[in-house]
């Protein structure tokens, strides 16, 4: 007799439903956690999240809990979709429940403020678990077009090629949800995080009124820089090429359901960043992410122009015409990928 495979995942919001969904659906047995009561309990009973998914038919199978114990009881994944600076301190509350075998699984695209660490390190400090116990799920996944059902691939990562291979079967759902696996957490990690700080780039060129060249060179340039940290951190070149990269840059750079291009958008639009915070309802991960980019890209002697303006117009009061001079008067330089 096969046991059916069990799933908590950690996190309400738009992406951790969205996947609670493809798994419960895929036949995992599936429990959501959630902070907020009313919410966890409408999405128990009435098997729809109106907060973050309003019109969408969540699974009659799918649970949800505020309970953390409940939700981890018995767990062979434990997926984590909460906002990347909460996440050290939600895993400290929830690590004493956690079973002994449970594969942690980060859906997050953020790199953590003050320590520079990306999830998978966070995750593997916090819960005590070796680098075979911690996957990673990335990719061009707009939540919002997965939970309509409209078809996705994304890139399951693990240092463990067994442990991806045994995710990416629990979460293929043809033909809605395809995950390819990859052994380089490191490139799959970066791409997400930085991606959202390029898609914040875009989103200011848009909101100022530039065109389609401007988009495709901050897109282009993104993806260099993306790949100047990964080769500095011993990511695999090619993984930039995929999904998580190229794949991910290109679908959060260009849809206005990215909440980092809007983000940007409203910013090149004029408004004040208190205003456009004041008007994000969601995880924006570049917002905070683009400072501990850059402070990585630092510490490993790595130029990030893009990134260097994203922050200055985001954090340190540079106006966006200001940050297209400033990269426009670079001194010309050939064009190499990857150096
Ligand atoms: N929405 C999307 O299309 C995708 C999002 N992601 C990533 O997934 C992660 C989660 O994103 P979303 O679900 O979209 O965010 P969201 O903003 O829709 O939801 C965040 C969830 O975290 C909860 N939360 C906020 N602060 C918390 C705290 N202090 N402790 C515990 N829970 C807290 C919120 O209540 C909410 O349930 C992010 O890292 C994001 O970059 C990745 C792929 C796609
Ligand atoms: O990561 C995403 C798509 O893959 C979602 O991007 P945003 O967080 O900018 O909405």
């Amino acid at each position: 007799m096969t046991t059916m495979t069990k799933a908590a995942v950690f996190g309400t919001g738009s992406w951790g439903t969205t996947f609670a969904m493809i798994l419960a659906e895929a036949g995992n047995e599936t429990t959501l956690w959630g902070r907020r009561p009313e919410l966890v309990e409408a999405i128990d009973r009435t098997h729809t999240n109106l907060d973050y998914l309003p019109g969408v038919a969540l699974p009659a199978s799918l649970r949800a809990t505020t309970d953390p114990a409940e939700a981890l009881r018995g767990a062979d994944f434990v997926v984590l979709a909460v906002p990347s600076q909460t996440l050290r301190a939600n895993l400290a509350a929830w690590r004493e429940h956690i079973p002994p075998d449970a594969v942690l699984v980060s859906l997050m695209k953020g790199i953590e403020l003050g320590t520079t660490k990306r999830m998978s390190e966070v995750i593997r400090e916090v819960a005590n678990v070796p680098e075979e116990r911690v996957a990673v799920v990335s990719g061009p996944n707009l939540a919002k077009e997965i939970a309509q059902r409209q078809p996705a691939a994304a890139v399951v990562a693990c240092t463990d090629e067994a442990v991806a291979e045994r995710l990416q079967k629990a979460c293929h759902l043809p033909p809605w949800f395809r995950p390819y696996t990859n052994h380089d957490v490191v490139g799959v990690e970066l791409g997400g995080a930085v991606k959202n700080v390029i898609a914040l780039a875009v989103g200011v060129s848009a909101g100022m009124g530039m065109g389609d060249n401007v988009g495709a060179m901050l897109m282009t340039r993104g993806l260099a820089e993306i790949s100047r940290l990964g080769a500095a951190l011993g990511a695999d070149p090619h993984t930039f090429a995929g999904l998580a990269g190229m794949g991910d840059l290109v679908a959060t750079c260009t849809s206005p359901l990215s909440r980092n291009r809007t983000f940007g958008e409203r910013l090149g639009r004029g408004m004040t960043l208190e205003e456009v915070v004041a008007a994000t309802k969601q995880t924006a991960e570049g917002v905070k992410s683009c400072e501990s980019v850059l402070e990585l890209a630092r510490k490993h002697d790595v130029e990030m122009p893009i990134t260097e303006v994203v922050v200055g117009v985001v954090h340190d009061g540079m106006s966006p015409s200001e940050a297209g001079m400033l990269l426009m008067s670079r001194s010309p330089k050939p064009e190499r990928y990857g150096v």
